[in-house]
């Protein structure tokens, strides 16, 4: 049976499955916390994006952004998948390194990049450098005169879209940490400096209008700014794009009230506004590069725990408590994400109670879920949180000193770790003595 919407399986025993394995069996293999991933799931929607374009016949790089689950073994799938990668940090720059990503396909952002990090990128030869910043710029040029090398860049520009989501996860309206405005003339003072210093290729231009959105209209609002803005530099010194970064943002189901679109649409349209304006401007179409993160990896992952103690406050609420929380998922305390849940070894059970889920931190903002149907609920249970694949692990925590919990693929019928469970020497590693 197929759970409604979501790309899991009830098994005879009435037990979740994911990529065809028992969940249940896995939290008690494993343990629990426990991050599980389908890569079957992943590889598809690697295959949608990339497909989409070669389909239309597109010059295009997909590049998934890593700061949604950056480990050795997701970025590994991402390579056998043909994808680039996109890091902001030196961080996720050595992982993706480590993981034998051909640094010619990494992307490296950041609102406020160290010069060791623009020293590492420019080392390892990577592809590309998201330039985001007068001071960048600076830092940037000292780099590669003292290494006498030349890098490609692509600007990061504000195009003024406000998309409905949250205000934590905006990222292109003007009033933002991120990028040169293009309306008060940042934007054509960076592409001056850029063009014209003999070290720095101005390959294009990137936005990235927020993140979890559910239509096609910002991206194709923010093209069309993006274009405006090509117009004059076209007009005023013949330039023309190679490369039209459009970002990553596409919305997933973590609950009922998502409502996805499937994502060769999105695709569908960047390539038809990117083809129209630069038509219109009669200049060649310029390599379209995206970089999604939460539609490759979100929905194809799921949170495994245990339940464990119960609170009935008369005519209030229920709450169950489960052996994580804001440590493996801060989404829901940050955000107010919303997340479904099901009891992983009694899905075909009927729902008779709501619950409310709580995580284990010495925190009252510590909720995973509110009001959440369930059967009746013992300690002892597994709870799936599902689509839970994107900025869990990426942004987990040791506060309370809870270990990060560890990741489990699932493949061809087959489990593999990929992250093992932090242990408590890991966790005091890093701790020297003051005696
Ligand atoms: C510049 C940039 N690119 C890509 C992404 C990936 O976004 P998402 O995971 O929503 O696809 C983000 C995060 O919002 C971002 O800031
Ligand atoms: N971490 C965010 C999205 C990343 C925003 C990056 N610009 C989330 O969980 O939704």
């Amino acid at each position: 049976m197929v759970l409604n919407n979501y790309p899991f399986t009830m098994n005879e025993r009435g037990h979740l499955e994911i990529g065809g394995i028992d969940t249940v069996e896995l939290a008690s293999k494993y343990g629990t916390p426990l991050y599980v991933y389908d890569v079957s799931l992943i590889r598809q929607r690697c295959r949608a994006f990339v497909k989409t374009f070669q389909n239309l016949g597109v010059k295009a790089q997909v590049a998934y952004a890593s700061k949604a689950f950056s480990s050795i073994a997701i970025l590994q799938v991402m390579k056998q998948e043909g994808l680039s990668v996109d890091v902001v940090s030196e961080g996720e720059l050595y992982t993706a390194l480590q993981a034998g990503v051909d640094p010619k396909k990494i992307h490296m952002h950041g609102n406020n990049k160290s010069r060791r990090e623009l020293e590492m990128a420019v080392e390892n030869n990577i592809g590309c450098i998201v330039v985001d910043n007068f001071y960048e710029i600076e830092l940037l040029t000292e780099v590669l005169e003292q290494a006498e090398k030349k890098i490609d860049c692509i600007l990061r520009v504000t195009p003024g879209i406000h998309s409905e989501t949250h205000q934590y996860i905006i990222t292109g309206n003007e009033d933002s940490k991120f990028g040169f405005d293009l309306q008060n003339g940042q934007a054509d003072q960076a592409f001056q400096l850029v063009k014209d210093h003999p070290y720095l290729n101005m390959k294009g231009l990137h936005c990235h209008i927020g993140s979890q959105i559910f239509d096609t209209e910002g991206f194709v609002q923010a093209t069309k700014i993006l274009f405006n803005k090509l117009r004059d530099w076209n007009e005023g010194f013949a330039y023309a794009p190679e490369v039209l970064n459009l970002g990553g943002g596409f919305g997933i189901r973590y609950t009922e009230e998502d409502k996805p679109l499937p994502l060769e649409n999105y695709v569908e349209r960047l390539v038809d506004t990117v083809k129209q304006e630069s038509d219109a401007l009669q200049i060649p179409m310029p390599e379209i590069w995206i970089e999604p993160g939460r539609s490759i990896v979100g929905d194809a992952g799921l949170t495994l725990y245990t339940i464990g103690s119960k609170k009935h406050i008369p005519g209030i609420r229920d709450y169950i408590s489960v052996d994580g929380g804001m440590t493996d998922n801060i989404r829901p305390a940050l955000y107010q994400a919303k997340y479904h849940g099901v009891l992983a070894n009694r899905v075909r059970e009927k729902c008779e109670e709501i619950v409310s889920v709580a995580g284990k931190c010495c925190e009252s903002g510590d909720m995973l879920i509110w009001d959440l149907p369930v059967p009746n609920v013992n300690s002892g249970d597994i709870l799936a949180i599902l689509s839970t694949g994107a900025y869990g692990y990426s942004m987990a925590s040791n506060y309370n000193r809870i270990q990060r919990a560890a990741v489990v693929f699932v493949e061809n019928g087959e489990d593999k770790l990929v992250i093992r469970r932090e242990s408590y020497e890991d966790i005091i590693s890093h701790d020297l003595s003051y005696e």
